[in-house]
């Protein structure tokens, strides 16, 4: 088990849960409940990240007695009472399946693009006597929103981004670094920047989040997953001194003397830096590197981004000069380019493109960086992700559960034993019953302590590319 704060598979969840056992009817055997999202910024959902949760808390045998002593003595204080802890049905997994959940999860594969209330993966307790296993691991695995949302978010994103290369460059080349994860810092936690990293590099290849590198490695098969360059900051810029700028642009240069470096050149004055420092003073170094097939990424990092932009391509073009594309847009020299890592979010990068692209500059010229709004500026409710019983058996006989609320139709959730169809390209949420089960989406993907899927990055990369109908996503 890993170092964390929580190592109780039984504190994983909401206190009220473990009050829940006493609360189904008696004759209830099994409890049958499904993921989705009722759709809400995006409408659709990039699925990704369950694997990290089944397997980090729910592959093996993950309860011990050591645990249900240690949650059966701190629910006695925390609800100063005896008779909520479940600690016969603890037990009972314990002696019964060796600590293994006797669950059954079916997902969609990770990587797929399903437009939201849809169902996106189910839950079912493969042991009758423990039905109330089903709902107590929803806080766990309703943590998928995270994920999910990031991925989608970034996603988003890299429609826009791939909607301006299609119509202003040459190639989509440049589209898998065009969008860079800033947001290590702009997050809750290590194991968030880990997770949310990890999501955006299911659509791009850039990031500045080492925890998702590792997260990666560890979780899904991935040795390499993303890339940078060497790249200053505000301070290894302004501790040279207001009137050495030129030295510090220079010495990055010399530092890192081939491939590509990044310069923040905003420190003080970014339209005097772009037009004398990188375009006179610092001219033949740029030149020479350009010789070597290296490059220099300009980085602005204050002020209105889509004028920003603009100005800075407007500035160094007249300085280095450009050619037009096949498209009939300009491009800088390929060893220059412009990052733009401030204020960059799924509203305003299309702002920037759109300004750029009525400037004649093609997409290509830019890479963007973005960091809280990429990893952090998401919650549950922005595809307002839920998690509810559709289903139970109770003395035998099949009942189908529901919700709904008088006071708000969006949150009527779904019932019977649901399944996925893709049918003429369309995901539709349908009755198991009545229906062939070879033509359920869902798959089964953990089953009494297995993991019965182990997908790669590679093949999740794969399921969640670019297609056709991506291209004409500007409102
Ligand atoms: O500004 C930043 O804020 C925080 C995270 C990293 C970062 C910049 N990194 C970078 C990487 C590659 C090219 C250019 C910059």
């Amino acid at each position: 088990m890993e170092a964390g704060i929580v190592q109780n598979v039984i504190l994983l969840v909401d206190s009220y849960k473990n009050s829940h056992h006493r609360q189904y009817p008696t004759g209830t055997s099994y409890i049958y409940s499904y993921f989705e999202s009722r759709g809400g910024k995006f409408p659709y959902t990039v699925f990704f990240g369950l694997q990290y949760i089944l397997k980090r808390w729910l592959q093996g045998p993950v309860i011990t007695k050591e645990m249900i002593q240690e949650a059966k003595e701190l629910h006695a204080q925390h609800f100063g009472r005896n008779d909520v802890f479940n600690e016969e049905g603890w037990n009972y997994i314990v002696e019964r399946h060796g600590g293994k959940l006797p669950l059954k999860v079916c997902a969609v594969p990770e990587g797929t693009i399903v437009p939201t209330k849809n169902v996106l993966f189910t839950v079912v307790n493969t042991d009758p006597m423990v039905p109330w296993l089903t709902s107590f691991f929803e806080t766990l695995l309703v943590q998928v929103w995270y994920p999910m949302t990031v991925a989608t978010n970034s996603r988003i994103q890299k429609q826009i981004l791939h909607h301006y290369h299609s119509k202003t460059n040459d190639d989509l080349d440049s589209l898998p670094r065009s969008l860079h994860d800033f947001g290590y810092r702009g997050v809750s936690s290590v194991e968030s920047a880990a997770i949310g990293g990890a999501a955006h590099l299911v659509n791009f290849e850039g990031t500045d989040t080492l925890a998702a590198l590792v997260f990666l490695r560890k979780y899904y098969h991935c040795n390499m997953a993303g890339y940078s360059i060497p790249a200053s900051e505000h301070s290894t810029v302004t501790i040279w001194g207001r009137d050495r700028e030129s030295d510090a642009h220079r010495n990055m240069l010399e530092a890192f003397p081939d491939g590509i470096v990044a310069s923040v050149s905003d420190s003080y004055n970014i339209w005097d830096t772009c037009e004398n420092i990188w375009g006179e003073e610092l001219r033949e170094l740029v030149l020479k590197r350009g010789k070597n097939g290296g490059a220099v990424y300009i980085r602005p990092d204050s002020g209105d981004p889509p004028t920003v932009v603009v100005k800075c391509l407007n500035i160094l073009g007249d300085a280095y000069g450009t050619t037009v594309n096949s498209k009939g847009y300009k491009m800088l020299p390929p060893y220059l380019r412009v990052i733009q890592g401030d204020g960059i979010s799924y509203k305003t990068i299309g702002k920037i493109l759109e300004n750029m692209k009525v400037n004649g500059w093609s997409a290509a010229n830019v890479g963007f960086g973005s960091g809280g709004s990429l990893l952090q500026k998401v919650n549950r409710d922005t595809q307002k992700c839920a998690y509810k019983c559709s289903h139970a058996i109770i003395d035998g006989k099949g009942v189908d559960v529901y919700k709904q609320p008088i006071t708000d139709p969006g949150k009527d959730s779904k019932k019977g034993r649901l399944a996925l169809h893709l049918i003429n390209g369309t995901y539709t949420t349908v009755q198991q019953e009545g229906n062939d089960p070879k033509l359920d989406m869902l798959v089964p993907v953990f089953k009494d302590g297995e993991l019965l899927k182990d997908y790669t990055l590679q093949e999740i990369r794969e399921r969640a590319k670019m297609c056709s109908s991506d291209i004409n996503v500007m409102q």
